[in-house]
């Protein structure tokens, strides 16, 4: 059996009267890409908060590489969320700065006593990695919205994370370059041994990208399993719904 990475339990959160995980519970598994899907408003950046210790749960349990997150102090929260790697729906990249700066940013604050070599070849290799070696001194306002996805992914791997968070990967690419976005997601988890969440509403990215699909409904996961399990002949209307208005090449 895999180990669990992640091991979420009953979790309950409302902000006054709105109720908006209701006993959550999901496994997420070493080096298995977990897609998870809902609509807007469904608590899914609350759930990734919760998991980084953003916000606190009301009930239940969220343990993340072996620890209940909402017992952590300080300190131990920061060295968790250094193996949690974000990567932001926008990109998140610094406009002022060049790809090498931005690069730098999080090393240097993370990581002392770094020679200006090993920090050059780590941003090096990771330009490489994600398909962009000749961008080291381009600014982000030169670069292609895909190109901008790539080089959040190298930042995000700068510091070596376990888990990578996707925020919607694919959101405002065409569909060429989301597919490259995908393979992209599978190529960092083959090269770097990283578990995934990608949160997406798109379903070839859920497909191509997904071990296994989890639906956020109504405050907890309706449905847990790999993309054909979960679609198409879904019975619940609301997952069929996520179906139907999403074109999937057969
Ligand atoms: N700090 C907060 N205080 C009050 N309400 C909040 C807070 N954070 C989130 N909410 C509410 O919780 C609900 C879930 O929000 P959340 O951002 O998790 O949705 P989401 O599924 O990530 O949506 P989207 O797909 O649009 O990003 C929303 O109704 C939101 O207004």
């Amino acid at each position: 059996m895999a180990e669990k990475v992640v091991e979420i339990r009953d979790l309950y959160k409302s902000f006054g009267d709105l109720d908006v995980l209701k006993g959550v519970d999901l496994d997420l598994f070493r080096e298995e890409n977990l897609v998870v899907l809902g609509r807007s408003g469904t608590g899914k950046s609350v759930l990734i908060k919760i998991m980084v210790g953003l916000l606190k749960q009301d009930k239940g349990q969220m343990n993340v590489l072996g620890q209940e997150v909402s017992t952590l102090h300080t300190k131990e929260l920061n060295e968790l969320r250094l193996k949690i790697g974000f990567s932001f729906q926008n990109s998140a990249l610094y406009d002022s700065m060049t790809v090498r700066e931005n690069m730098e940013f999080p090393l240097v604050r993370n990581i002392k006593n770094l020679t200006k070599k090993e920090i050059t070849m780590r941003i090096e290799e990771l330009l490489e990695a994600v398909g962009l070696p000749n961008t080291i001194n381009q600014m982000p306002s030169e670069l292609s919205g895909g190109q901008k996805k790539r080089i959040g992914v190298a930042r995000t791997l700068i510091l070596n994370p376990e888990i990578m968070l996707y925020d919607e990967p694919t959101a405002g690419l065409d569909p060429i370059t989301c597919v490259d976005i995908n393979n992209l997601i599978n190529e960092v988890r083959e090269r770097y041994k990283t578990t995934s969440i990608v949160i997406t509403h798109d379903l070839t990215c859920a497909k191509m990208t997904g071990d296994r699909m989890a639906v956020l409904l109504d405050g907890q996961f309706s449905s847990i399993g790999t993309f054909e399990e979960v679609f198409p002949h879904a019975e619940d209307k609301r997952v069929k719904s996520f179906y139907d208005y999403n074109f999937i090449e057969s």
